[in-house]
């Protein structure tokens, strides 16, 4: 099963610019988790922390036991290598062949003997649909099958943590949903923790077990899938549907002055853009046939159903409705009598900001009215 990473009050600047504080999550072992936000809010920065690349000021970053932000240089070396990371490119090395390339972290980290390393490398570049490749240079083939060939070296030291940055940056929709299924088939198979940073909707909507935004240097949500793609907070919903029309401006965000303009501009009829109406959870991605179950899903479902009361009453309406009637009936819930049970006791979720939750409470989510927070200190503080 993969690791744990328990996120507590980090928080990261660069000089006088803060990029992102106080976020807290924690990424569930096995499951697939998305980072959404703007361009620019740090989601790179984010990963980068995560692998000790970049040093956060405050909070701490535990997987395993180990804080990656205050351990040592040997720890760190060591818990690096829990890690597989795909860059956005495929960080390949232009002069080596895709052989070459997957065979490079376990000829560095390793002392397995060629053949072993053979084996391996062989069955990576299988279970990433690159069999037959091994001699192309990354020059010699497509966006698509670079970032194939860096999964493939992602994953030959059997990493507990995935961290997948933009993977659908230069692909086609196609492409990505392809690249997407592979995410899902790679967790069904070795049942890794996913991270993956994307701008991609689709992607959000569909493969991920959780979700959580990046805004205004803040994390504004993280938690189950269904919180997000069920939220009416604003900066939410304009990201989801890709429109012109709230908080989310051509930097990274506007001021009310602005948004107030914008806003007569659409009422009187100027098309905000994005696809209209794009709402509500759609079917997740699953594991191709014949591949084995997602074990992260299985552990998410007992998870998330000993935090429902903590969720907004739609995402809490929506899991419900998911569960098979024996699933219903296992965990005691059903709509009426669930909705009977939080008005009968008055249980309206509490209102969270991210870092207020104890780290034990998986998803560390504000209600559904969260409102964004003021704007304190833009660019530095
Ligand atoms: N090493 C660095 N030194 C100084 N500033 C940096 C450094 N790395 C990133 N930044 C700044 O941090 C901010 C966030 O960058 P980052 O690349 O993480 O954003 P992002 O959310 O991943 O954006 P995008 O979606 O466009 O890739 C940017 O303003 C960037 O200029």
């Amino acid at each position: 099963m993969g690791a744990e990473v328990v996120i507590e009050g980090l928080t990261k600047s660069f000089g006088k610019q803060t990029i992102w504080r106080d976020v807290t999550l924690t990424l569930p072992p096995g499951e697939v988790s998305v980072l959404l936000g703007p361009s620019g809010t740090g989601k790179s920065v984010f990963l980068k922390s995560m692998i000790g690349l970049l040093k956060p000021e405050r909070g701490s970053c535990v997987i395993n036991g180990v804080d990656i932000v205050t351990c040592s240089e040997h720890k760190l070396y060591d818990t690096r290598k829990m890690f597989g990371v795909l860059f956005q490119d495929g960080a390949l090395f232009g002069s080596m062949n895709l052989y070459d390339n997957v065979a490079f972290p376990l000829r560095e980290h390793t002392k397995k003997s060629e053949s072993e390393i053979k084996r391996i490398v062989l069955e990576k570049l299988e279970m990433t649909g690159l069999s037959g490749a091994e001699k192309k240079l990354p020059g010699e083939i497509s966006g698509g099958m670079r970032k194939r060939a860096g999964l493939a070296r992602a994953l030959v030291l059997d990493p507990e943590i995935i961290l997948v940055d933009e993977p659908d940056s230069g692909l086609d929709p196609v492409r990505t949903t392809y690249i997407s299924q592979l995410f899902i088939d790679v967790n069904a198979q070795i049942d890794a923790t996913f991270l993956i940073v994307t701008h991609n909707i689709n992607l959000a909507r569909t493969v991920p077990d959780n979700i959580g935004m990046l805004f205004r240097k803040e994390l504004v949500m993280f938690g189950p899938r269904e919180v997000l793609l069920t939220s009416e907070e604003p900066v939410v919903k304009q990201f989801l549907n890709g429109t012109m029309d709230g908080p989310i401006g051509m930097s990274e965000e506007k001021d009310s002055a602005q948004m107030a303009a914008e806003r007569a501009m659409f009422e009187a009829g100027h098309h905000a853009g994005g696809v209209e109406d794009v709402s509500g959870v759609p079917a997740q991605m699953q594991p191709t046939p014949g591949l084995p179950e997602r074990q992260g899903v299985r552990r998410r479902k007992d998870r998330v159903m000993r935090i429902l009361h903590t969720l907004p009453a739609e995402a809490r309406e929506t899991i419900i409705a998911s569960l098979t009637p024996e699933e219903q009936r296992h965990y005691g819930v059903g709509p009426a009598r669930q909705t009977a049970r939080i008005n009968n006791r008055g249980d309206v979720p509490p209102r969270h900001h991210s870092g207020q939750l104890p780290t034990d409470q998986v998803a560390q989510l504000p209600g559904a009215q969260w409102q964004a927070p003021p704007n304190r200190g833009q660019g530095s503080t």
